[in-house]
Protein backbone atom coordinates (compact mmCIF):
# COMPACT_ATOMS: atom_id res chain seq x y z
CA UNK A 1 0.00 0.00 0.00
CA UNK A 2 1.45 3.27 -1.26
CA UNK A 3 1.86 5.44 1.90
CA UNK A 4 0.79 9.19 1.75
CA UNK A 5 4.09 11.57 1.97
CA UNK A 6 2.08 13.84 4.37
CA UNK A 7 0.28 11.60 6.44
CA UNK A 8 1.65 13.52 9.71
CA UNK A 9 3.13 16.02 7.81
CA UNK A 10 3.34 18.46 11.01
CA UNK A 11 5.15 16.46 13.10
CA UNK A 12 7.77 15.37 10.48
CA UNK A 13 8.25 19.07 9.13
CA UNK A 14 9.17 19.49 12.99
CA UNK A 15 12.05 17.02 13.34
CA UNK A 16 13.42 18.45 9.49
CA UNK A 17 16.19 21.00 9.72
CA UNK A 18 15.87 24.49 7.73
CA UNK A 19 18.57 23.06 5.17
CA UNK A 20 16.85 19.57 4.50
CA UNK A 21 14.13 21.26 3.56
CA UNK A 22 15.69 23.87 0.90
CA UNK A 23 17.49 20.39 -0.42
CA UNK A 24 13.76 19.06 -0.93
CA UNK A 25 12.64 22.02 -2.69
CA UNK A 26 15.31 21.64 -5.47
CA UNK A 27 15.51 18.34 -5.81
CA UNK A 28 11.41 18.58 -6.47
CA UNK A 29 12.19 20.59 -10.03
CA UNK A 30 13.16 17.30 -11.57
CA UNK A 31 9.84 15.63 -11.03
CA UNK A 32 8.60 13.62 -14.30
CA UNK A 33 6.33 10.93 -14.98
CA UNK A 34 9.31 8.33 -15.32
CA UNK A 35 7.23 5.22 -15.75
CA UNK A 36 4.43 6.30 -18.30
CA UNK A 37 5.26 8.30 -21.25
CA UNK A 38 2.05 10.43 -20.41
CA UNK A 39 2.86 13.69 -21.78
CA UNK A 40 1.70 15.52 -18.77
CA UNK A 41 3.58 15.71 -15.43
CA UNK A 42 0.54 14.72 -12.94
CA UNK A 43 1.10 15.57 -8.93
CA UNK A 44 -0.26 15.76 -5.83
CA UNK A 45 -0.14 16.21 -2.49
CA UNK A 46 -1.65 13.27 -0.83
CA UNK A 47 -2.83 13.50 2.96
CA UNK A 48 -3.44 9.90 3.50
CA UNK A 49 -7.15 10.52 3.97
CA UNK A 50 -9.14 8.30 2.03
CA UNK A 51 -9.42 4.46 1.23
CA UNK A 52 -6.28 3.45 -0.84
CA UNK A 53 -8.57 0.85 -2.61
CA UNK A 54 -11.60 3.77 -3.27
CA UNK A 55 -8.53 6.97 -4.14
CA UNK A 56 -8.03 7.52 -7.53
CA UNK A 57 -5.04 9.66 -6.49
CA UNK A 58 -2.96 6.68 -5.35
CA UNK A 59 -4.34 4.77 -8.18
CA UNK A 60 -2.81 6.92 -10.50
CA UNK A 61 0.06 6.92 -8.30
CA UNK A 62 0.33 2.88 -8.44
CA UNK A 63 -0.17 3.14 -11.87
CA UNK A 64 2.93 5.72 -12.58
CA UNK A 65 0.80 8.69 -13.80
CA UNK A 66 0.91 10.94 -10.69
CA UNK A 67 3.83 11.55 -8.19
CA UNK A 68 3.54 12.48 -4.52
CA UNK A 69 4.79 15.72 -3.57
CA UNK A 70 5.62 16.25 0.18
CA UNK A 71 4.28 19.53 2.03
CA UNK A 72 6.67 22.71 1.35
CA UNK A 73 8.04 20.94 -2.43
CA UNK A 74 7.66 23.52 -4.77
CA UNK A 75 5.49 22.60 -7.85
CA UNK A 76 5.48 25.39 -11.10
CA UNK A 77 2.89 24.00 -12.96
CA UNK A 78 -1.09 24.59 -12.06
CA UNK A 79 -2.44 23.69 -8.66
CA UNK A 80 -6.22 22.42 -8.34
CA UNK A 81 -7.34 22.83 -5.59
CA UNK A 82 -10.47 24.54 -3.41
CA UNK A 83 -8.09 27.09 -2.26
CA UNK A 84 -8.12 28.60 -5.78
CA UNK A 85 -9.10 32.06 -6.58
CA UNK A 86 -9.85 32.01 -10.08
CA UNK A 87 -10.90 29.06 -12.37
CA UNK A 88 -8.83 27.98 -14.93
CA UNK A 89 -9.02 28.50 -18.53
CA UNK A 90 -7.38 28.21 -21.74
CA UNK A 91 -5.16 30.44 -21.05
CA UNK A 92 -2.96 28.22 -18.29
CA UNK A 93 -1.91 25.83 -20.97
CA UNK A 94 1.36 26.81 -21.65
CA UNK A 95 2.03 26.10 -18.01
CA UNK A 96 0.62 23.21 -18.20
CA UNK A 97 2.76 21.98 -20.92
CA UNK A 98 5.94 22.85 -19.48
CA UNK A 99 5.23 21.89 -15.35
CA UNK A 100 1.85 20.01 -15.15
CA UNK A 101 -0.88 19.83 -13.16
CA UNK A 102 -0.61 18.78 -9.18
CA UNK A 103 -4.05 18.12 -6.96
CA UNK A 104 -4.46 18.09 -3.25
CA UNK A 105 -5.85 14.19 -2.07
CA UNK A 106 -7.59 14.38 0.98
CA UNK A 107 -10.52 14.15 1.86
CA UNK A 108 -13.62 16.63 1.65
CA UNK A 109 -14.92 16.71 5.13
CA UNK A 110 -10.96 17.56 6.23
CA UNK A 111 -10.07 20.55 3.96
CA UNK A 112 -9.41 22.26 7.21
CA UNK A 113 -6.40 20.00 8.03
CA UNK A 114 -4.82 20.68 4.93
CA UNK A 115 -2.00 23.54 5.10
CA UNK A 116 -3.18 24.88 1.68
CA UNK A 117 -0.53 27.93 1.96
CA UNK A 118 2.15 25.46 1.99
CA UNK A 119 1.53 23.11 -0.06
CA UNK A 120 4.27 24.32 -2.43
CA UNK A 121 2.81 25.77 -5.16
CA UNK A 122 2.55 29.40 -7.04
CA UNK A 123 -0.44 30.81 -5.48
CA UNK A 124 -0.99 32.57 -8.87
CA UNK A 125 -1.19 28.94 -10.11
CA UNK A 126 -3.68 27.96 -7.67
CA UNK A 127 -6.91 27.22 -9.29
CA UNK A 128 -10.47 26.18 -8.93
CA UNK A 129 -12.12 24.09 -11.65
CA UNK A 130 -15.49 25.82 -12.74
CA UNK A 131 -18.99 23.77 -12.92
CA UNK A 132 -18.59 20.58 -13.98
CA UNK A 133 -20.51 17.64 -12.52
CA UNK A 134 -18.75 14.29 -10.88
CA UNK A 135 -18.93 10.64 -12.16
CA UNK A 136 -17.51 8.75 -10.02
CA UNK A 137 -19.07 6.19 -8.04
CA UNK A 138 -18.45 8.34 -4.75
CA UNK A 139 -19.81 11.36 -6.02
CA UNK A 140 -21.37 10.51 -8.90
CA UNK A 141 -23.64 13.42 -9.97
CA UNK A 142 -22.72 16.43 -7.62
CA UNK A 143 -21.44 19.37 -9.70
CA UNK A 144 -17.63 20.80 -8.22
CA UNK A 145 -16.76 17.44 -6.06
CA UNK A 146 -14.70 15.95 -8.41
CA UNK A 147 -12.01 13.43 -7.17
CA UNK A 148 -8.48 13.48 -8.15
CA UNK A 149 -8.39 12.06 -11.31
CA UNK A 150 -11.69 13.76 -13.18
CA UNK A 151 -9.82 16.96 -11.38
CA UNK A 152 -6.47 16.02 -13.63
CA UNK A 153 -8.95 14.99 -16.71
CA UNK A 154 -10.81 18.52 -16.41
CA UNK A 155 -8.04 20.75 -16.20
CA UNK A 156 -6.71 18.73 -19.15
CA UNK A 157 -9.74 19.05 -21.02
CA UNK A 158 -10.50 22.48 -20.28
CA UNK A 159 -6.88 23.72 -21.81
CA UNK A 160 -7.55 21.61 -24.99
CA UNK A 161 -6.00 18.02 -24.13
CA UNK A 162 -9.24 16.69 -24.45
CA UNK A 163 -6.98 13.02 -25.58
CA UNK A 164 -5.10 13.26 -22.64
CA UNK A 165 -8.62 13.61 -20.66
CA UNK A 166 -9.72 10.31 -22.00
CA UNK A 167 -6.21 8.82 -21.07
CA UNK A 168 -5.54 9.83 -17.80
CA UNK A 169 -8.83 8.22 -17.05
CA UNK A 170 -8.70 5.34 -19.15
CA UNK A 171 -7.65 3.10 -16.24
CA UNK A 172 -11.08 3.59 -14.52
CA UNK A 173 -14.28 1.71 -15.43
CA UNK A 174 -16.63 5.14 -14.80
CA UNK A 175 -14.08 7.17 -16.54
CA UNK A 176 -15.50 7.68 -19.93
CA UNK A 177 -18.84 9.19 -17.89
CA UNK A 178 -16.81 11.73 -16.70
CA UNK A 179 -16.16 13.05 -20.25
CA UNK A 180 -19.61 12.31 -21.59
CA UNK A 181 -21.64 13.97 -18.93
CA UNK A 182 -19.84 16.69 -19.08
CA UNK A 183 -18.78 17.12 -22.82
CA UNK A 184 -20.87 20.31 -23.66
CA UNK A 185 -19.81 21.89 -20.69
CA UNK A 186 -15.94 21.04 -21.40
CA UNK A 187 -15.88 22.48 -24.99
CA UNK A 188 -17.98 25.46 -23.88
CA UNK A 189 -14.93 26.35 -21.33
CA UNK A 190 -12.64 25.47 -23.67
CA UNK A 191 -13.52 27.91 -26.03
CA UNK A 192 -13.13 30.37 -23.87
CA UNK A 193 -10.49 32.24 -23.17
CA UNK A 194 -9.10 33.37 -19.83
CA UNK A 195 -10.39 32.57 -16.39
CA UNK A 196 -12.62 35.89 -16.31
CA UNK A 197 -14.75 34.13 -19.90
CA UNK A 198 -14.93 31.19 -18.16
CA UNK A 199 -16.82 32.16 -15.45
CA UNK A 200 -18.99 34.05 -17.54
CA UNK A 201 -19.64 31.17 -19.48
CA UNK A 202 -20.18 28.75 -16.23
CA UNK A 203 -22.65 32.04 -14.55
CA UNK A 204 -24.30 31.34 -17.98
CA UNK A 205 -24.54 27.61 -18.04
CA UNK A 206 -26.07 27.82 -14.36
CA UNK A 207 -28.77 30.67 -14.87
CA UNK A 208 -29.65 28.54 -17.67
CA UNK A 209 -30.03 24.93 -15.93
CA UNK A 210 -31.85 26.96 -13.00
CA UNK A 211 -34.47 28.17 -15.34
CA UNK A 212 -34.94 24.86 -16.41
CA UNK A 213 -35.43 23.44 -12.89
CA UNK A 214 -38.09 26.14 -12.31
CA UNK A 215 -39.90 25.21 -15.19
CA UNK A 216 -39.49 21.20 -14.39
CA UNK A 217 -40.48 22.12 -11.03
CA UNK A 218 -43.87 23.66 -12.55
CA UNK A 219 -44.80 21.04 -14.39
CA UNK A 220 -44.59 18.40 -11.53
CA UNK A 221 -47.00 21.27 -9.51
CA UNK A 222 -49.00 20.83 -12.05
CA UNK A 223 -49.28 17.06 -12.23
CA UNK A 224 -50.00 17.48 -8.67
CA UNK A 225 -52.77 19.13 -8.98
CA UNK A 226 -54.62 17.10 -11.61
CA UNK A 227 -53.49 13.71 -9.24
CA UNK A 228 -55.07 15.49 -6.36
CA UNK A 229 -58.68 15.84 -8.99
CA UNK A 230 -57.70 11.96 -9.01
CA UNK A 231 -57.59 11.53 -5.46
CA UNK A 232 -61.07 12.54 -4.79
CA UNK A 233 -62.14 9.84 -7.57
CA UNK A 234 -60.08 7.40 -5.50
CA UNK A 235 -62.62 8.47 -2.83
CA UNK A 236 -65.46 7.76 -4.74
CA UNK A 237 -63.77 4.37 -5.84
CA UNK A 238 -63.19 3.33 -2.04
CA UNK A 239 -66.80 3.66 -1.53
CA UNK A 240 -67.90 0.57 -4.28
CA UNK A 241 -64.64 -1.60 -3.08
CA UNK A 242 -62.55 -1.15 -6.69
CA UNK A 243 -59.26 -2.16 -5.94
CA UNK A 244 -57.77 0.29 -8.73
CA UNK A 245 -55.80 2.95 -6.55
CA UNK A 246 -54.11 6.18 -7.66
CA UNK A 247 -51.84 6.44 -4.15
CA UNK A 248 -48.72 4.72 -6.16
CA UNK A 249 -49.19 7.10 -8.35
CA UNK A 250 -49.07 10.24 -6.11
CA UNK A 251 -46.24 9.19 -3.94
CA UNK A 252 -43.84 8.61 -6.87
CA UNK A 253 -44.68 12.70 -8.03
CA UNK A 254 -44.48 14.40 -4.86
CA UNK A 255 -41.68 12.64 -3.56
CA UNK A 256 -39.28 12.67 -6.37
CA UNK A 257 -35.60 12.99 -5.71
CA UNK A 258 -33.90 15.19 -8.55
CA UNK A 259 -30.52 15.14 -8.98
CA UNK A 260 -29.11 16.00 -12.40
CA UNK A 261 -26.41 16.08 -15.08
CA UNK A 262 -24.30 19.43 -16.30
CA UNK A 263 -26.93 19.70 -18.98
CA UNK A 264 -29.63 19.76 -16.12
CA UNK A 265 -31.39 16.48 -16.91
CA UNK A 266 -32.79 14.05 -14.17
CA UNK A 267 -30.12 11.70 -13.79
CA UNK A 268 -31.81 9.89 -10.35
CA UNK A 269 -35.07 9.44 -8.65
CA UNK A 270 -35.17 7.98 -5.43
CA UNK A 271 -37.75 7.87 -2.72
CA UNK A 272 -36.64 11.49 -1.24
CA UNK A 273 -35.56 14.53 -2.08
CA UNK A 274 -31.79 15.50 -1.84
CA UNK A 275 -30.43 18.45 0.18
CA UNK A 276 -26.89 19.30 1.18
CA UNK A 277 -24.62 20.49 4.09
CA UNK A 278 -22.01 22.86 3.42
CA UNK A 279 -19.64 19.83 2.56
CA UNK A 280 -21.25 18.78 -0.03
CA UNK A 281 -22.40 15.40 1.86
CA UNK A 282 -26.44 14.13 1.14
CA UNK A 283 -29.05 14.94 3.93
CA UNK A 284 -31.95 13.94 3.39
CA UNK A 285 -34.80 15.84 3.54
CA UNK A 286 -38.86 15.38 3.02
CA UNK A 287 -40.53 16.92 0.34
CA UNK A 288 -39.96 18.20 -3.52
CA UNK A 289 -37.58 20.89 -3.06
CA UNK A 290 -35.41 22.62 -6.13
CA UNK A 291 -31.61 21.54 -5.60
CA UNK A 292 -29.65 24.21 -3.66
CA UNK A 293 -27.49 26.75 -5.04
CA UNK A 294 -23.83 26.72 -4.67
CA UNK A 295 -20.98 29.06 -4.55
CA UNK A 296 -17.86 28.90 -6.96
CA UNK A 297 -16.50 26.33 -4.13
CA UNK A 298 -19.20 24.02 -4.16
CA UNK A 299 -20.92 25.76 -0.94
CA UNK A 300 -24.68 26.22 -0.37
CA UNK A 301 -25.50 29.65 -0.79
CA UNK A 302 -29.38 29.57 -1.15
CA UNK A 303 -31.11 26.20 -0.03
CA UNK A 304 -34.42 26.33 -1.88
C1 LIG B 1 -10.80 16.54 -2.05
S1 LIG B 1 -9.93 15.43 -3.08
C2 LIG B 1 -10.90 13.96 -3.01
C3 LIG B 1 -10.12 12.86 -3.66
C4 LIG B 1 -10.80 11.54 -3.67
N1 LIG B 1 -10.62 10.90 -2.44
C5 LIG B 1 -10.24 10.64 -4.79
O1 LIG B 1 -10.37 9.42 -4.70
O2 LIG B 1 -9.72 11.12 -5.77
C6 LIG B 1 -10.20 15.98 -4.72
C7 LIG B 1 -9.16 16.97 -5.21
O3 LIG B 1 -9.41 17.23 -6.60
C8 LIG B 1 -9.28 18.62 -6.85
N2 LIG B 1 -10.63 19.17 -7.11
C9 LIG B 1 -11.77 18.47 -7.30
N3 LIG B 1 -12.80 19.29 -7.60
C10 LIG B 1 -12.31 20.55 -7.58
C11 LIG B 1 -12.87 21.84 -7.83
N4 LIG B 1 -14.15 22.00 -8.14
N5 LIG B 1 -12.05 22.91 -7.75
C12 LIG B 1 -10.75 22.76 -7.43
N6 LIG B 1 -10.15 21.57 -7.18
C13 LIG B 1 -10.92 20.48 -7.27
C14 LIG B 1 -8.65 19.22 -5.60
O4 LIG B 1 -7.25 19.09 -5.69
C15 LIG B 1 -9.20 18.33 -4.53
O5 LIG B 1 -8.45 18.40 -3.34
Amino acid sequence: MAKGKNKGHEERSNRKSNNSRRNESKHSLSIKSTKTNFPVKLAMWDFDHCDPKRCSGKKLERTGLAQSLRVGQRFNGMVVSPNGKRVVSPADRETIEQYGIAVVECSWARLDEVPFNKLGGKPSNEVLLPYLVAANPVNYGRPWRLNCVEAFAACLAIVGFKEYASKVLEGFSWGHAFLELNDELLDIYGNCTDSISVEKAQDEWLEKIELENKERKEKMNSADAWLIGNTNRKNLNDFDNSSESTEDNISTVSSADERYDALGNLISNDSHSLKYDSLGNVIESEGDALPPKYDKLGNIIEDN
